[in-house]
């Protein structure tokens, strides 16, 4: 569904510096994928939405989207993709159920099509009673749902999301996912979508792509990211400091351990597997007299990863908005 190779993008600021946003990324979605892109802000996710849902040229490398190229073919890309960006409704000005109309006519559907499939739509993702309401007197979350129900109207195959969730609220946040995965289910779209949210990206994505200064530096599904990263935490609770510390010399010289740290009266290890270290961990304490009363193996979290990757915590490297200058080239936000 979607294939690049070496795809780069650089922007001219208007101070002259060059900001070289995304930097040859070699990416493939087959159809039917979720994928989530993941990285701290100004890493390049929106930069590579917007090349791979026409909204802004590439300057370097290939992509090709739905079948097309996105450089040569944009207008078929577009009739088969859904694009829904960080704007949050805020170019719309009619009534709710005329955005979605006027969105599926621009599509080419027949005024009679445009209108059943907008008011499904609003049906689905929970809007019927709000399809007469103007958006600017909509809340955030509804207005968020608004937007899904534009970029859904023309049936795309492909749906990109750039951050869909982000100021909503843990509910609402639930619910525009329960939307999407029943949209997946019922048509088999794939979807790919960037989040700061940590666990948004665990539990609904197949794969995770994670980009850091506009390169993947990782991908796998998230399973794969924990276990080929980070590995398992096992977590050891002795007695007393003492023993701790001589329980993590002793981890810390076996075979197949990474990071050891102590805290208080208990000891944590980084290794592949955490069911199988703890035998051979339980058995060399007891070879030297160490007791250990407690012990559990954890699978370590994408912020682990992230961490472990980056030397940086995707928390804290989200926190801070982007500090890169526009220029007169970003595209509108919505392909139309
Ligand atoms: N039109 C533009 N002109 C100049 N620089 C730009 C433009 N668009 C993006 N950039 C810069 O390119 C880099 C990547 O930006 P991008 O918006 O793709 O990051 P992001 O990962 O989506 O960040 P965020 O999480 O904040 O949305 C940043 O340094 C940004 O300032």
């Amino acid at each position: 569904m979607i294939s690049t190779a070496g795809l780069s993008r650089r922007f001219r600021a208007p101070d002259g510096d060059e900001v070289h946003a995304v930097r040859g990324i070699d990416l493939s979605v087959a159809q039917g994928e979720t994928v989530a892109v993941l990285g701290p802000n100004g890493a390049g996710k929106s930069t590579l939405m917007r090349m791979l849902s026409t909204l802004l040229p590439p300057t370097g490398g290939t992509a090709r989207v739905a079948g097309f190229d996105v450089r040569t073919q944009a207008p078929l890309v577009r009739e088969r993709i859904g694009y829904v960006g960080q704007g949050n409704g805020a170019g719309h000005t009619q009534r709710a159920l005329d955005e979605v109309v006027t969105q599926g006519r621009i599509y080419g559907l027949d005024r009679a099509a445009a209108r059943a499939r907008a008011t499904e739509l609003l049906s689905v993702l929970g809007l019927e009673q709000l399809a007469r309401r103007r958006t600017q007197a909509m809340s955030g979350g509804q207005r968020r749902r608004l937007d899904l129900a534009i970029g859904l109207v023309h049936l795309p195959a492909l749906m990109f999301l750039d951050e869909p969730t982000t100021g909503l609220d843990p509910q609402n946040r639930n619910n525009l996912w329960d939307h999407i995965t029943a949209m997946r289910r019922r048509s088999g779209m794939t979807v790919v979508f960037s989040t700061h949210y940590l666990e948004e990206a665990d539990q609904q994505a197949d794969r995770i792509v994670i980009i850091d200064h506009g390169r993947v530096i990782a991908e796998g599904t998230p399973t794969q990211l924990k276990q080929r990263h980070v590995g398992d935490r096992l977590t050891l609770e002795t007695t007393d400091h003492a023993s701790a510390e001589r329980l993590r010399g002793l981890i810390a010289g076996m075979d197949g351990v990474g990071t050891v740290t102590r805290q208080g009266d208990a000891v944590t290890g980084q290794v592949a597997d955490g069911r199988t270290a703890l035998p051979g961990v339980i058995a060399a304490a007891r070879d030297q007299e160490i007791t250990v009363v407690a012990a559990e193996t954890r699978l370590p979290t994408l912020d682990d990863v992230f961490l472990e990757l980056t030397g940086r915590s995707l928390r804290d490297a989200a926190g801070r908005p982007g500090t890169g200058t526009e220029d007169s080239d970003r595209a509108p936000e919505k392909v139309a």
